[in-house]
């Protein structure tokens, strides 16, 4: 069994963050560890408070499991302002941990900022350096090339542009556009693009925490990255098939126990 770390903010009503992730760890059979960095209170509707974490405990986290237990893959959720940002950049630089999947993520499904804009630059500079693969949506994706989105041309040409930030893979999510949710890879060379079907349900959030904890999975689990986007898409459309009705706003995702059994078992079927 690998060892995966979730750096990212507590979601209280369970459906994105830390809670989604460790969901999304435990289903791909991996051992899910966290550090947090701040705690939303938040619901389907509205977040209504952001406590951030102290930067020495989120760094004192950090080294906690990177002095004692071995990781194979991170994933990197919410970072809410330059200050730990930074520091969250500088202790993977120090440790230098494989698998490093970011999702910048910005603004919460109810419209709340979850990233204070002054972080741009920390972002862009020292962050998307150190990813093996970002996760942009499409709005994100604006905000980090500071171009407008309204094509599949659109989103290879931002792949390509964050491409030459730094990271590995750039994986733009289509999910924002109107109809069928189309993501698009950039590994530096070619464009894969990731078709999929629109699920009609306002039950999606979670949905961006849920792909890039699976790929990260993925990726720990021995995946390459063409085949972790590939799994962690399917993933994540059963999770918004199987939504629960959960409160009064965007429900969440909803996990599978044991899904790597499940993913082994269809394989063979179609054999
Ligand atoms: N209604 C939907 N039906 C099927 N797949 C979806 C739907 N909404 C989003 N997705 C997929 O879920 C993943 C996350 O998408 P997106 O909504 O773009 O990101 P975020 O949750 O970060 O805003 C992507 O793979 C996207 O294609
Ligand atoms: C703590 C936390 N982290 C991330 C998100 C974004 O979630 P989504 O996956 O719906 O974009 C969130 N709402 N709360």
């Amino acid at each position: 069994m690998k060892n995966v770390l979730t750096i990212a903010g507590s979601d209280c009503s369970g459906g994105a963050g830390i809670q989604a992730d460790i969901k999304t760890f435990q289903a791909h059979g991996a051992f899910g560890m966290s550090v947090i960095t701040a705690v939303v209170a938040e619901n389907t509707c509205d977040v209504i408070s952001i406590h951030d974490i102290p930067v020495i405990n989120i760094s004192d986290q950090i080294d906690a499991i990177f002095l004692d237990i071995s990781v194979a893959g991170v994933k990197v959720g919410m970072l809410s302002g330059e200050e730990i940002m930074n520091m969250v950049a500088q202790k993977l630089a120090q440790y230098q941990p494989k698998n490093v999947v970011i999702d910048p993520v910005m603004v919460a499904k109810g419209g709340c900022s979850l990233m204070d804009p002054a972080a741009l630059n920390v972002l862009q500079k020292k962050m998307i350096p150190l990813a093996f693969c970002l996760t942009p949506n499409i709005p994100e994706a604006e905000v980090i090339t500071g171009k407008k989105i309204r094509t599949i041309e659109d989103m290879k040409m931002a792949a390509k542009a964050i491409y030459q930030m730094g990271a590995k893979n750039v994986l733009v999510k289509g999910g924002h556009f109107l109809g069928e949710p189309t993501d698009i890879l950039y590994d530096g060379t070619e464009f894969h693009s990731y078709k999929g079907k629109r699920i009609h349900t306002k039950n999606t959030h979670g949905t961006g925490c849920t792909l890039s904890s699976a790929i990260t999975a993925n990726l720990a689990n021995g995946k390459t990255i063409y085949e972790a986007v590939r799994s962690a898409k399917e993933y994540v459309a059963g999770a918004i098939q199987n939504a629960l009705e959960i409160g009064k706003g965007h429900g969440p995702t909803n996990h599978f126990y044991k899904y790597y059994e499940l993913e082994e078992k269809y394989k063979n079927e179609n054999l």
